[in-house]
């Protein structure tokens, strides 16, 4: 049987297959989903983690800086998207070369939940990177409960997980998302 991982990684390559459809010619986005297994029924090998980790890889694919992230804040309860991000320029200087100017995925992932007023406490948030020692700070001060992150455990940040185990209420996994989409 196929595991999860499997599918998720059927379903970033139509993802980066999407986006190449949409950078070509056709400005209409190509509904490629396949059919579900059973009429009315979810393919229950495609979990919602996956899910979710895949819209991260899509928002990262509007990153134009040369570190490209993508993230994606999810409430606990129910779990749905509240918002997503990506690595970028502060608005209005996206010909800016000063890396103090950049902001990181997760962090705006954060701030635009923070202005249609989601109450991120105990949501999860998903990266298609490692969050810095600054995010982890507003990781923390947010309330986000849970950090699955796309990096390596024994890549993560050094001074990212002591912020987070200063901060005890935050424990963090990993999920990679499918190295076909690092383009
Ligand atoms: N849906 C969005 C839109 C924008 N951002 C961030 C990424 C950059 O830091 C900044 C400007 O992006 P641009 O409009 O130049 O692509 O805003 C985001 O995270 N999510």
């Amino acid at each position: 049987m196929e595991s999860g991982y499997d599918n998720f990684a059927k379903m970033t390559i139509n993802l980066k297959d999407l986006s190449i459809k949409l950078g070509k010619s056709s400005k209409t986005p190509r509904n490629d989903c396949a059919p579900a297994p059973e009429k009315g029924r979810r393919d229950v090998d495609f979990p919602l983690d996956d899910y979710f980790m895949s819209l991260a890889v899509l928002a990262k694919c509007r990153s134009v800086i040369s570190e490209r992230v993508g993230a994606c804040l999810v409430y606990q309860e129910p779990r749905r998207a509240i918002s997503v991000g990506y690595s970028g320029y502060i608005d209005g200087l996206s010909d800016g070369k000063k890396t103090e100017y950049v902001c990181c995925a997760e962090f705006n992932a954060i701030v635009s939940a923070y202005r249609y007023h989601a109450d991120l406490t105990s949501a999860t948030l998903y990266t298609t990177g490692v969050p810095c020692s600054r995010c982890a700070t507003k990781i923390i001060q947010s309330g986000i409960k849970t950090v699955v992150h796309g990096g390596e455990e024994k890549s993560m940040e050094q001074e990212a997980r002591e912020v987070f185990l200063l901060g005890k209420g935050c424990h963090t996994q990993v999920r990679m998302p499918n190295q076909e989409t690092n383009h």
